[in-house]
């Protein structure tokens, strides 16, 4: 294995194999604990119809319904957030998450599409033009702003989905998908997360599906593996410990590099591991 590759692997804690049903009690423990240790009684997420959501959602939902039959308070309760860009292209694959599997307690949407325009025009009008690119991480962090914005009013904490094949790669914007405050998927790669799916009974055409953050208008559903040059099954390998070739392996580890800014607060004077 490579140096870089087991300083990585030890860094995002990935197991090279995983029991499917110790980890969806270990995670759904850990997210019973921090609710029970700071008081809080409401998850919140983001459904979009992909597979880390899907999945985190329903571990939420698991975690609650463990609370609400533990100490007999409805107070514990799960918020499920569909928030399109106007119209979404898998909005059905969305709404079969929500129905079918996840089943959350409450679910809420917001269309981020006006809020998402409205700052693109004002910092036209102020002289910055805003890429589709860049619009694309505006809409990410205007669906942060949404989830905190619930959070805050119903006094819950903001799930994330960020796990081990998206940390290694920096591939979500920085304090927008990045943004929560328990991510109850760390050290997960993207074929676990696909086990603990099936294990948890998910319809197939959910973990089977093309992973993408459908960010740029520009490419509509844009494959993830397009845009970051490497497959997930690539960086599975990579992150369970096994030989990828040379170019795969050079690909994740420039990735790693350049976006080590992302898993870390923001940088102040003292600090060092920037340099
Ligand atoms: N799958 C997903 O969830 C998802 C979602 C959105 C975006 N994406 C992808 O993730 C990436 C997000 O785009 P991005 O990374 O360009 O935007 P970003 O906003 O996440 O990060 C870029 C910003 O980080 C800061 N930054 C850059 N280099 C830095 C450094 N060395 N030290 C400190 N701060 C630094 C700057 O403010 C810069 O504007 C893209 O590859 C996009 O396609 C993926
Ligand atoms: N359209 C969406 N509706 C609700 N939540 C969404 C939507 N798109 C993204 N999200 C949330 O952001 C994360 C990251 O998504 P990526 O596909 O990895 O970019 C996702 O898990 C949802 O929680
Ligand atoms: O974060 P999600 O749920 O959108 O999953 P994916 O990254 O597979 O699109
Ligand atoms: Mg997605």
């Amino acid at each position: 294995m490579r140096k870089y590759q087991e300083e990585i692997i030890k860094t995002l804690q990935v197991k090279p194999r995983i029991d499917p049903q110790e980890e969806v009690q270990r995670r759904v423990k850990f997210m019973h604990d921090f609710l029970q240790k700071t008081g809080m009684k409401v998850l919140v997420l983001g459904i979009s119809g992909g597979q880390d959501s899907t999945l985190a959602g329903r571990l939420a939902q698991l975690t609650i319904e463990q609370l609400r039959k533990e100490t007999n308070d409805d107070a514990y309760k799960f918020i499920a957030v569909r928030l399109p860009y106007g119209e979404q292209a898998d909005e059905s694959d969305a709404m079969a998450a929500i129905n079918d599997f996840i089943k959350p307690d409450r679910v809420m949407r917001v269309n981020i599409k006006p809020a998402t325009d409205a700052m693109v025009d004002s910092l036209t009008v102020a002289g910055s033009q805003i890429s589709d690119f860049n619009k694309g991480n505006i809409k990410a962090r205007e669906r942060m702003i949404v989830q905190y914005a619930i959070a805050g009013q119903f006094g819950g904490a903001v799930v994330g989905t960020d796990h081990a094949a998206e940390a290694v790669t920096g591939f979500y914007t920085k304090f927008g998908d990045g943004g929560a405050d328990i991510t109850p998927l760390a050290g997960l790669d993207k074929r676990q997360g696909k086990q603990l799916l099936k294990l948890l009974g998910a319809p197939a055409k959910l973990y089977d599906k093309t992973p993408t953050a459908d960010l740029e208008e520009d490419k509509p559903m844009r494959p993830d593996e397009e845009a970051l040059g490497v497959r997930y099954e690539e960086i599975d390998d990579y992150l369970e410990g096994r030989d990828v070739s040379s170019t795969a392996a050079d690909k994740i580890e420039g990735w790693y590099t350049r976006t080590q800014h992302k898993r870390h607060l923001p940088i102040a004077p003292l600090d060092t591991w920037w340099k």
